[in-house]
C-alpha cells in the first residue's frame, strides 16, 4: 500500500487488545481455551456423524440360500415386485416363455408316465413292479397327438440363452427322461425372451411381424394343443397312472427328482389354466411369474435402493445362488463378506434330513458368526395341504411320534427342531428370526418381507452408531 505500514487484518484481529493488564490477558487465554475445547468438541461430532453415515450408507447385503426348490428365486421376485414393481411389471412378458416351458415340461412328465404304463402292460410283471392301470385307446390316442410338443420344447429352449448357457439335464435313458431346465442367472435371458415374446405379441396384432418362423410355429402348435393337454390333465386315468408312477419313483428313493411332490404341485400349478396360458394373446399375471420354474445356475447380484419409514433410503443387495447340491460349493465365496442371510427351507418334508444338515453346516461356520440369519420355513400350503388330505407327518419325521397331524403343532415342531440347532451348533450366542412362509403368495409374503427390512433396517442403524 502506497505510503502506509502493511497491516494484516486477520493479525491485527487476533491480537491482544492495546494496554492489556495480566488479569485480562489470563482471561482472555481462559476464553480462548474453552473456545478452542468446545470447536475441538464439535470436530469430534462431526468426525463421528461423519463415520456413522459412512457406515449406514454401507449396502445391506441378503444372501438367498436353501436347497434347490426351496424358493430363493421366488423369495427375489417377492423381493421385486416389492420394492421395483415397475421393472418387475416391465419384465413381466419375458416370463410368457417361461411359463410355456414349464406346462410342456409338465406334459413331457406325464408323457412319461404313461410310456412306462405302456412299457410295463407289454411285458410281465415282476413281483415288485409297479401296477398301472391299462391305457385305454383313446388315452394312447391323446399321448401320440401330443408328441408335437417337444417341437415346442426344442423351440423354447432354444431361445432360453442364445449365447447356449442354459442347461437341460437329460438322463440317458430309453424314454426321454423327466427334465429340468437352468439357466444362468447372469445369462441375459430375460432380454432374449422379451425379444422374442415381443415379435410374437406383433405377429398377433398384425400381420407384419419379424418373429422367427420357429417361435411362430411354437406358439400356435402350443394352442392346437391346448384341448388335448386338458383332456389329457382331466383325465381320471392319468391322475391313477401318475400316482403308481410317484410312488415307484419314491420307492426308489428319488421322490426329490422331478416328480417329486413339491414339483408335481409346482409345475402343476399351471396345469390347472392351460387354456388361459396357451392362448395367443396371454400376458402373464404377478402370481404367474412367482410360480413359473426355472432353476437358477451360479450367483445373481440384485441391488435394492430402499426407504423404511422415515428414514434415509438405503442401498441393498440381494444375491440369489442355485441351491442344487452340486452348486453349493459357489456359496463359500460370498460368506467371506458380512451378509444378512436369509435362508429359505422347503417345509414340504420330502427333503427335511437335506434341510437340516444344510442348516447345521450355515449356522456352524465360523465363517457366519457374526451374520443375521432369518429362516423362511416356506411351502407352508403345500405342508398345510398334504396333512389335510392325510398324509402323516411321523412317516417321514420319526421322532415327531404321536403328536397332533396337523399344521400348527407341525410347524412349530420344525422351528424348535431348527432353533435348537442353532442354539447348539452356533460358535456364538446369536439370535436369528424365523418365518413360515408360502412365497408364492405375494400378499402373505409382501407382509412378512416389509418387516424383515423394516428389521434389518434398523438392526443396520443401531450397529453403525459408533459407541
Ligand atoms: N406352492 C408353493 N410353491 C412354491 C413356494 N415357494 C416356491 N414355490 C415354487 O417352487 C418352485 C421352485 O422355486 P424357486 O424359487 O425356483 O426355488 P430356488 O430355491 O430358487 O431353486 P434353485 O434355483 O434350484 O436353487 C417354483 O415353481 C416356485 O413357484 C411356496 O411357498 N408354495
Ligand atoms: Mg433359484
Amino acid at each position: 500500500m502506497a505510503g502506509g505500514v502493511d497491516i494484516d487484518p486477520l493479525t491485527q484481529a487476533l491480537a491482544p487488545p492495546p494496554g492489556e493488564t495480566p488479569a485480562e490477558r489470563e482471561a482472555r487465554l481462559l476464553r480462548e481455551r474453552e473456545a478452542k475445547k468446545r470447536s475441538d468438541l464439535i470436530d469430534q461430532e462431526l468426525n463421528r456423524q461423519r463415520a456413522a453415515e459412512k457406515k449406514a450408507n454401507k449396502p445391506v447385503k441378503i444372501l438367498l440360500l436353501g436347497q434347490s426348490e426351496s424358493g430363493k428365486s421366488t423369495t427375489l421376485k417377492n423381493f421385486q415386485l416389492i420394492n421395483s414393481s415397475k421393472a418387475f411389471k416391465a419384465e413381466l412378458g419375458s416370463w410368457r416363455a417361461v411359463v410355456h416351458l414349464n406346462i410342456v415340461r409338465s406334459i413331457r412328465l406325464v408323457l412319461n408316465a404313461l410310456a412306462e404304463a405302456e412299457a410295463a402292460a407289454s411285458s410281465p410283471p415282476g413281483p415288485d413292479d409297479p401296477v398301472y392301470p391299462p391305457l385305454t385307446p383313446e388315452l394312447r390316442a391323446l399321448k401320440m397327438r401330443l408328441l408335437p410338443l417337444q417341437q415346442v420344447e426344442a423351440a423354447l429352449l432354444g431361445k432360453l440363452t442364445p449365447g447356449g448357457k442354459s442347461r437341460s439335464t437329460e438322463t440317458p435313458d430309453d424314454l426321454p427322461a423327466p427334465t429340468e431346465v437352468s439357466v444362468h442367472s447372469a445369462a441375459p435371458w430375460k432380454n432374449a425372451f422379451s425379444k422374442m415374446m415381443n415379435n410374437v405379441r406383433s405377429s398377433v396384432d398384425g400381420p407384419e411381424t419379424t418373429e422367427p418362423q420357429d417361435s411362430k410355429d411354437a406358439r400356435q402348435l402350443l394352442q392346437a394343443c391346448s384341448e388335448d393337454m386338458i383332456r389329457l390333465w382331466n383325465d381320471p386315468l392319468v391322475k391313477q397312472v401318475l400316482e403308481v408312477h410317484r410312488l415307484r419313483l419314491q420307492d426308489m428313493a428319488i421322490s426329490s427328482m422331478w416328480i417329486g411332490r413339491s414339483h408335481i404341485h409346482a409345475v402343476g400349478s399351471f396345469l390347472d389354466s392351460i387354456e388361459r396360458v396357451t392362448d395367443l394373446t396371454y400376458e402373464p399375471t404377478d402370481d404367474d411369474v412367482l410360480k413359473a420354474r426355472l432353476k437358477t445356475l451360479g450367483v445373481s447380484e440384485h441391488h435394492f435402493n430402499l426407504k423404511a419409514g422415515n428414514m434415509v433410503p438405503q442401498d441393498w443387495v440381494v444375491y440369489d445362488v442355485g441351491g442344487a447340491r452340486s452348486l453349493r460349493h459357489a456359496w463359500r465365496v460370498l460368506w467371506s463378506h458380512s451378509h444378512e442371510l436369509l435362508l429359505a427351507e422347503d417345509e414340504s418334508v420330502n427333503r427335511l434330513e437335506d434341510s437340516i444338515l444344510l442348516w447345521k453346516m450355515i449356522v456352524s461356520s465360523p465363517m457366519l458368526k457374526k451374520t443375521s440369519l432369518i429362516l423362511f420355513l416356506n411351502k407352508c400350503d403345500i405342508l398345510r395341504a398334504k396333512l389335510e388330505s392325510g398324509q402323516k407327518f411321523n412317516e417321514y419325521v420319526v421322532s415327531y411320534g404321536d403328536r397332533p397331524n396337523d399344521f400348527e403343532h407341525t410347524s412349530q415342531y420344525m422351528k424348535k427342531k431348527f432353533m435348537m440347532i442353532a442354539k447348539q451348533f452356533s460358535p456364538e450366542a446369536r439370535s436369528f428370526y424365523t418365518y413360515f412362509t408360502s412365497v408364492t403368495d405375494s400378499q402373505s409374503t409382501s407382509d412378512i418381507l416389509g418387516s424383515v427390512r423394516d428389521m434389518l433396517v434398523r438392526q443396520n442403524l443401531s450397529r453403525s452408531r459408533l459407541v
